[in-house]
């Protein structure tokens, strides 16, 4: 054990011998699961702070049949492209979310990402808490739980996040994380190559709407990426907790990694399903710009993650988004002008949406349908 585990857990005041945490363990001001877990490693029971009432929990569920795309199809000239650009049409107004293989990144790319990633969490809880802000406009923030800041919600989650701006890196990267020492160099690649992908996708998917005017790729290139990195500990009690609540992105889209790991579940026809990782696939999902903009045409897909007794979960997130101080609204080219093809969704600038979004609570689709024009929407819940 390290003497920063002990000094901490000093802090934390005596602890019986059932491998019990300490009576006055606060989550909302504690550095987070991993250490959590280290200080107690042999915990047989989670804290009651993390357990979740009923319906937010997750009940076994079955195999998603996740749309599998090949993106090789949009390479130029390719034969295929027309059938690639149905494919991903029909994925994004069925599902919200697909998995893609020959994506153009490199498996190399992914791996070290993932390890960049790992090698950040595992620094010492004085550099993480260095970068700890209840801010979620912060363009680089550590934290634990929901993205709202942890004082803010009753029930705790069973995670710990790094999340930062990427795009446009002059603006950010001297912010980001300066250990593991290769941390800026690796993730600053893996996002230069996501973004490439996102934006042939973005193409694609003007492409499959007919829009004569390319507003999407526009929209992206000037617009925003947003990473989150994810580290779900190994838990004694999964079941009575989550990793993640559910939830919609914000952006338009995200593209997902993950160590292999499974938990991510989506939420397909109401039901909630396990995307299990597929090696050398990954995972893109429609968030709620995207839904706005194709004036619901498009789903962004309700996800979250659940945690196992066994290993340790790492996933990353790249969301892609407009600018922030862009209004978004739907695109007027998909938009009728009869009652029955009317927007269905009022107009934000994107900033505000992303703070409301990121502070919910509530988690769901909320923050999208406080932007409906539709009407309330099928409740999300657990299950
Ligand atoms: O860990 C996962 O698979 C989900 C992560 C996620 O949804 C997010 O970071 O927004
Ligand atoms: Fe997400």
């Amino acid at each position: 054990m390290t003497t920063d585990l002990i000094s901490s857990l000093s802090a934390v005041g005596p602890h019986d011998e059932q491998h019990q945490v300490p009576l006055d363990y606060d989550p909302s001001t504690c550095d987070g699961v991993k250490h959590l877990m280290e200080t107690f490693p042999d915990l047989q029971t989670i804290p009651p702070h993390y357990v979740l009432p009923e319906a937010l929990l997750a009940k076994p569920v079955a195999e998603a049949q996740l749309p599998l795309i090949d993106l090789s199809g949009l390479e130029d000239g390719s034969q295929c492209r027309a059938f690639t650009v149905q494919a991903i049409s029909s994925a994004c107004s069925e599902w919200g979310v697909f998995r893609a293989v020959n994506h153009g990144i490199a498996e190399q790319l992914v791996a070290d990402m993932l390890e960049a990633a790992e090698g950040f969490f595992a620094l010492p809880v004085e550099a993480k808490r260095a970068l700890s802000s209840g801010d979620v406009m912060n363009p680089v923030r550590c934290g634990t739980g929901l993205n709202a800041p942890a004082a803010a919600y009753a029930g705790h989650y069973w995670r710990d996040f790094l999340r930062h701006h990427g795009h446009p890196f002059h603006s950010h990267i001297h912010l980001w994380p300066s250990h593991p020492p290769t941390y800026r160099e690796v993730t600053r690649e893996y996002l230069v190559a996501v973004r490439r992908m996102v934006l042939r996708l973005a193409r694609a998917i003007s492409e499959g709407l007919a829009l004569q005017e390319d507003q999407l790729t526009r929209a992206l290139q000037e617009g925003c990426q947003i990473m989150a990195a994810n580290y779900y500990p190994r838990c004694p009690e999964p079941e009575k907790t989550m990793g993640m609540a559910g939830h919609s992105d914000h952006g338009g889209l995200t593209v997902l990694i993950d160590n292999g790991v499974g938990g991510l579940q989506v939420r397909h026809g109401g039901a909630w399903m396990a995307a299990t990782p597929v090696h050398g696939s990954l995972i893109v999902n429609v968030g709620d710009y995207l839904e706005v903009f194709t004036n619901g045409r498009y789903k962004s897909v309700e996800h979250r993650a659940v945690v196992n007794k066994r290993r340790t979960r790492i996933s990353v997130g790249v969301g892609h988004g407009p600018g922030l101080d862009t209004i978004i609204a739907p695109a007027a080219q998909l938009v009728g002008s009869d009652d029955d093809h009317g927007p269905r969704y009022g107009s934000v600038v994107y900033k505000d949406y992303v703070k409301s979004q990121q502070s919910s609570v509530a988690r769901g689709k909320t923050a999208l349908e406080a932007l409906s024009l539709d009407g309330p929407n099928e409740p999300s819940t657990g299950g």
